[in-house]
């Protein structure tokens, strides 16, 4: 590759990201992944779609059924879909539509935002600036999302770092955060529910919560086979909430293979993240998963994670612990030292959690229960 090909952000003889507007040919050497991890997926997962229709009018057949079958999904691979979540589907596509105005700014504008270290907002080219190599196919923007009754913080963001013309951009993401954050609420009743503790436990704990919203986008990719969009993890947040266009992408491993899930418009993916693995002393898995990308189309998706409010001590309710399950699987952490360890010290991987529990086991911050 020329060493000065427009197409590539370059740094020290390095590729470090880039420019999505221009048609690339071949993928440098900084984006092929291990071959360990490129195996491609075979099958079309068949997982299970969890219909919200009843258990939002609160009915309790309606609850208890969705209840068994998160029950189920979490135990084996912490997976499923929802639908009839009660989400408007205009302000999905709305969503979807007012991230393409961010990502087709030109790349010298999408720059200017570039997310700081152990900043929750901005963008981010590949991941470029905090990783050497390999490095995901994409572009993000991310940003943070708190309850706060005199400021609209998602807004706040976009108007200031973005400018008066992101005005509109910044309500629909405001708004957004807001019904997935009330979606996330009936979710973790569902999963206090299904794990036989307090109902009210997990909405309790959450209600407070920090998320983040990012916004992924993955442009087309000639030589789809060597790279990853977002490569095999565990999310270390505690629930996810995915919106996936209709290109596909997304793989969860489960059953020992790569599954593909088939792009649905009117169902939400969630995922347990580790946050809750650690919340459920490990009975539900943190689910892992991958997203690939393709020759012809660009991709997108919108992520909602859901992370509890940093100085918040992460420890299974005691009913979990006293009744049945005995001794502790994981110590007490915060969000904010796990926030931390994912972006100072470990990348998030496939074993981000059991990596954070050594690591906090051994330093002198760990307080082992
Ligand atoms: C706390 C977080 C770290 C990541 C963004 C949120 C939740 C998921 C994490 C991530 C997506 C997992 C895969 C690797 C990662 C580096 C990425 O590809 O974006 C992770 C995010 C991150 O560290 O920024
Ligand atoms: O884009 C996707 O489908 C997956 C993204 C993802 O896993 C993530 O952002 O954590
Ligand atoms: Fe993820």
């Amino acid at each position: 590759m020329p060493s000065m090909d427009p197409k590539y952000l370059q740094r020290d003889n390095g590729v470090v990201g880039f420019d999505s507007s221009l048609k690339q040919t071949s993928i440098p050497r900084e984006f092929i992944w291990p071959q360990r991890d490129l195996a491609h997926s075979v099958e079309a997962l068949n997982e299970p779609v969890v219909d919200l229709q009843g258990v939002l009018r609160g009915d309790n057949r309606e609850i208890m059924k969705a209840a068994n079958l998160v029950r189920k999904a979490c135990s084996e691979h912490g997976f499923f879909q929802v639908t009839n979540h009660g989400v408007d589907a205009h302000l999905i596509s709305a969503a979807h539509d007012h991230m393409d105005a961010f990502f087709k700014l030109p790349i010298g504008e999408k720059l200017k935002v570039l997310k700081k270290p152990g900043s929750f907002n901005g963008y981010s080219n590949a991941h470029a600036t905090r990783f050497s190599s390999p490095l995901p196919w994409k572009e993000t923007l991310s940003f943070g999302y708190h309850e706060n009754d005199s400021n609209p913080v998602v807004l706040d963001y976009f108007k200031s770092a973005l400018g008066k013309e992101f005005e509109q951009t910044g309500l629909i993401y405001q708004k957004y955060c807001k019904v997935m954050k009330e979606l996330s609420l009936v979710i973790m009743e569902l999963l206090a529910i299904s794990l036989g503790v307090d109902r009210l436990h997990f909405r309790k704990f959450f209600e407070d919560s920090n998320n983040i919203t990012r916004c992924n986008y993955y442009p087309p990719c000639q030589e789809p086979s060597l790279t990853f969009g977002t490569g095999p993890h565990t999310d270390p947040t505690s629930l996810t909430i995915l919106h996936q266009d209709q290109v596909g992408g997304l793989e969860v491993f489960t059953r020992n293979k790569w599954q593909s899930v088939q792009p649905r418009p009117d169902a939400l993916v969630i995922n347990i993240g580790d946050t809750f693995m650690a919340l459920s002393n490990g009975r539900y898995k943190s689910c892992l998963h991958r997203a690939v990308v393709n020759r012809n189309k660009e991709r997108r998706s919108v992520v909602f994670f859901v992370c509890p409010k940093e100085d918040k001590v992460v420890r299974p309710p005691e009913d979990l612990l006293v009744c049945r399950e005995g001794t502790r699987k994981y110590p007490d952490f915060t969000w904010s030292l796990f926030f931390e360890f994912t972006q100072k010290h470990y990348r998030a991987d496939v074993s981000t959690l059991q990596s954070f529990t050594h690591w906090l086991l051994s330093s002198s911050t760990g307080q082992p229960s």
